[in-house]
């Protein structure tokens, strides 16, 4: 059977309830899958020998194009489809600054001359060191097409640099070859982690070098919830399923505050190593906040008491202080607190901070009409807000070959596509 010339690929956002910076440090952090909040992408066969990129939810009006063999296939390791050994090569400035020389190349090369900011630049050397990291050569496909979509906001605090490295990752080890679409339909549930040939496996370890290309030294948990989805723990690489609170609501604002997760991973650095006495402290601090939570929730406690049990309630404003207290925090979070606690509500930054998205814990004892009067407050103030659970699946899968890039494209639901496939 011959393989499909269209392949769809989606990857959900993530939040976490607790833990992040501290998780970069190896201490433990709690996260799910944003099931509605997903990045789309579609990979179009071509015969040219040109990759193309297209990039609009970042700006780019025009597709960023480059010829196959202008890839910079002597600094990354190429991999061989007969041992299936796959190496990462690592990660450095040498190889950073020829990808975006490359990446210049392929806009300067494009007649309508757009200006290419950071951003886009790194979206794109991301795309080109995966596709160059795993090309074999044996492919059917002599180059691809790549469009992006996506309902997440970028650089909020929700993972989208994660389900972009991941809906990547798996698209090209698709069309290069090294993995197929899973027969599985709609299974949700355990994985394997453990397992290195396992399909999940591979994305999640190349998603994770891409993350790399976008934040320096990722802890790895955002590539991981979006790589396998569910509510999670998160510890030095290693993913548990935590499901007992997937029931719970949160209010998720996103303050619109444009900041930079790089830039906030090195100033914790930055702090961390000038102030070792004072910052491992708080990490340890973070760390117990995560324990205690997962100690509530083994204890038996069904969904409906975690929502009302004040000692967890109260570990969303301790991990918040202490996120403060690494200097992650901004007036437009503490503006979402305020707002919240005037109805009783309690929240914290979520992902990076320094702006980006505030999590807001929806008690059920708090009545809906409640809850409408502090969304329109916050909209109000220029705020956006979306109520959500956590959990659903991470990476799907779709045959697109009878899709076409128009129908793709001006989609207002991609989910609704049928025939989405899933590893776990
Ligand atoms: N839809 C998208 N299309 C192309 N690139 C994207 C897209 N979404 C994210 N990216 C890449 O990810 C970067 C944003 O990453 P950043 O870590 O700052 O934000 P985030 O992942 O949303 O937040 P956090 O890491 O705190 O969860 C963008 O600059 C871009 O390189
Ligand atoms: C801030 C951080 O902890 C979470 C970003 O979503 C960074 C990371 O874990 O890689």
């Amino acid at each position: 059977m011959s393989s499909p010339s269209r392949y769809l690929v989606s990857a959900p956002g993530k939040v976490i309830l607790f833990g992040e910076h501290a998780v970069v440090y190896g201490k433990t952090a709690i996260a799910g899958s944003l099931d509605g909040l997903r990045t789309y992408v579609f990979f179009e066969k071509r015969d040219d020998g040109f990759l193309e990129l297209n990039l609009p939810k970042l700006g780019l009006q025009h597709p960023l194009l480059w010829p196959i063999s202008a890839l910079p296939y002597s600094k990354v390791t190429t991999v061989s489809k007969e041992n299936n050994s796959l190496q990462e090569s690592t990660i450095n400035e040498e190889l950073l600054k020829s990808l975006k020389e490359i990446v210049l190349d392929g806009n300067a090369g494009n007649k309508n001359n757009q200006e290419i900011n950071e951003l886009q630049q790194v979206a794109a050397s991301v795309f080109l060191y995966l596709y160059a990291s795993l090309e074999d050569k044996q492919t059917s496909w002599c180059g691809t097409t790549v469009h992006i979509a996506s309902n997440l906001p970028v650089g909020a605090g929700l993972g989208s640099s994660a389900a972009y490295s991941v809906c990547l990752a798996t698209g090209l080890l698709l069309v290069l070859g090294h993995i197929t679409i899973p027969n599985y339909g709609e299974k949700v549930g355990g994985f394997n982690i453990s397992d290195s040939s396992s399909p999940m496996n591979l994305i999640n370890r190349w998603a994770f070098q891409a993350e790399k290309i976008i934040h320096g030294t990722p802890s790895g948990i955002d590539n991981a919830v979006a790589t396998y989805g569910g509510a999670v723990s998160f510890s030095k690489g290693v993913m548990e399923n935590v499901i007992e609170f997937q029931s719970l609501r949160f209010l998720l604002t996103n303050t619109k505050v444009p900041r930079n997760t790089r830039t906030l991973v090195a100033n914790v650095r930055k702090l961390h190593d000038k102030c070792p006495h004072i910052v491992v402290p708080i990490l340890e601090a973070i760390e117990g906040i995560s324990s205690k939570f997962k100690e509530i929730i083994n204890s038996g406690d069904s969904q409906k008491e975690l929502n009302q049990n004040i000692e967890a309630i109260e570990l969303i404003d301790f991990n918040h202080y202490l996120l403060n207290s690494l200097r992650v925090g901004h007036p437009s979070i503490d503006k979402v607190r305020e707002i919240a606690a005037q109805y009783s509500l309690h929240s914290k930054l979520t992902g990076a901070g320094g702006g980006g998205c505030v999590l807001t814990l929806l008690r059920d004892d708090v009545p809906n009409d409640d809850i409408m009067k502090i969304m329109l407050n916050l909209t109000s103030i220029g705020f956006e807000c979306f109520e959500t659970k956590v959990g659903g699946h991470g990476i799907s899968i779709l045959d697109a070959s009878t899709i076409s890039k128009q129908e793709f494209l001006s989609s207002e639901n991609i989910q609704q596509f049928s025939g989405w496939k899933h590893f776990n």
